[in-house]
């Protein structure tokens, strides 16, 4: 079993100023060696903050933080320095040296370890064979694209050779493309050196991309943490619900189901993808199976962590009874919405 890589116990993280700020409130989780860890919420909620603390960035107020077997939550400054080589960070706007080459770039970690200019060579030409750009080494920054400098940022912050690696927004300068290429390195990242990732994103298309769990956080609180897939197929918490429905636009709004009401016949029932093979074949035959006819009228199915989540939205029609006794065994099997005509906008017509 995996063990716990990052430990917070009760972590508070408050600034003082003339706006008294509580960052981080009361946080309890940890995070496995080897996973990767998102960390989701809207602007403000604490996500950086709580990301800062892991590597010393920001003293913790008050509560206990163990980092690989670190408490740094108690250590002093210098103490820190010291276990900083094995966090590697990277950030939304790459932070390069803009008068260094690639290469000086990448070399810098490793100059402030004062390793000898031979070793120091061979490492920066691993790394930047490890993100696919040997052939920029000697180029500047201002020459690169915003995904390529992100990679050079990765290359950089696995210099020593970290245990744990930091991503504070680092696609949300790139486009989708792009973004999807970064993605890919820090899998790899993950996948073949073993490195802990905690990544910081308020998109959730890149956490069901590439995480395996995920906090949700809102005013400085852990309001949910899970399996992303579970988080998806079920979220609990209203924040999570919106950043859930914001990437999936798999149920209709309202007025779409209005539009759609005045143009199809029956009842309307949305019913979710069920991630089981058997239970998922009886699903989608119920209404045939008892005589009803069922049109698609709106939906949306997408892959996380490789299971399928979505939802589909029918027009049934038939016998009242029967689409009852359908709708009894969608109940029995994973659940269903019906959508009532009357409460929608312009819904007058069929039934
Ligand atoms: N150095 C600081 N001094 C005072 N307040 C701060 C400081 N850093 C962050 N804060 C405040 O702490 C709260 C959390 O900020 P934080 O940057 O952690 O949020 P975030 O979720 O990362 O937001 P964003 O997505 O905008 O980066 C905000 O109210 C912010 O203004």
């Amino acid at each position: 079993m995996a063990e716990p890589i990052i430990a917070f116990d009760g972590v508070h993280k408050v600034f003082e100023g003339s706006n008294r700020v509580h960052a981080v409130d009361d946080v309890s989780l940890t995070i496995d060696a080897g996973e990767i860890f998102g960390v989701i919420g809207f602007s403000g909620a604490g996500k950086s903050t709580l990301v800062r603390l892991v590597n010393g960035l920001e003293p913790v107020t008050s509560g206990r933080l163990v980092v690989d077997g670190h408490e740094v939550s108690a250590l002093s400054e210098k103490q820190l320095r010291a276990v900083r080589p094995d966090i590697g960070m990277i950030f939304q706007q790459f932070n390069l040296f803009g008068s260094k080459t690639i290469a000086e770039n990448v070399a810098y970690p490793l100059r402030l370890a004062k390793w000898d200019a031979g070793r120091r060579a061979a490492r920066v030409a691993e790394l930047l064979a490890f993100v696919g750009l040997t052939d920029k080494a000697d180029a500047h920054p201002s020459q690169l694209s915003g995904g390529q400098k992100q990679r050079v940022g990765i290359a950089r912050a696995l210099a020593t050779s970290p245990k744990i690696l930091l991503a504070d927004e680092c696609t949300s300068a790139l486009d989708p493309q792009t973004t999807r290429e970064v993605l890919d390195v820090l899998r790899r990242v993950n996948a073949e050196l073993g490195v802990t990732i905690v990544l910081i994103t308020h998109e959730m298309d890149v956490v069901r991309y590439l995480c395996d769990r995920v906090l949700i956080m809102e005013n400085g609180r852990a309001v949910e943490l899970g399996d992303v897939y579970q988080v998806f197929a079920r979220p609990r918490a209203q924040v999570t619900q919106r950043f859930v429905a914001a990437t999936m636009r798999d149920k209709p709004s309202a007025d779409a189901l209005g539009r759609l009401a005045a143009t199809h016949p029956g009842r309307l029932v949305t019913v979710p993808i069920v991630d089981d093979a058997h239970t998922d074949a009886e699903r989608s035959s119920v209404f045939a199976r008892h005589g009803l006819e069922a049109r698609v009228i709106y939906g949306g199915i997408i892959e996380i962590s490789e299971r399928p989540y979505g939802s589909l939205t029918y027009a049934v029609t038939g016998a009242d009874t029967a689409v009852d006794a359908a709708l009894a065994d969608l109940a029995g099997s994973g659940g269903y919405t019906e959508h009532d005509r009357a409460t929608l906008p312009n819904s007058e017509g069929h039934r």
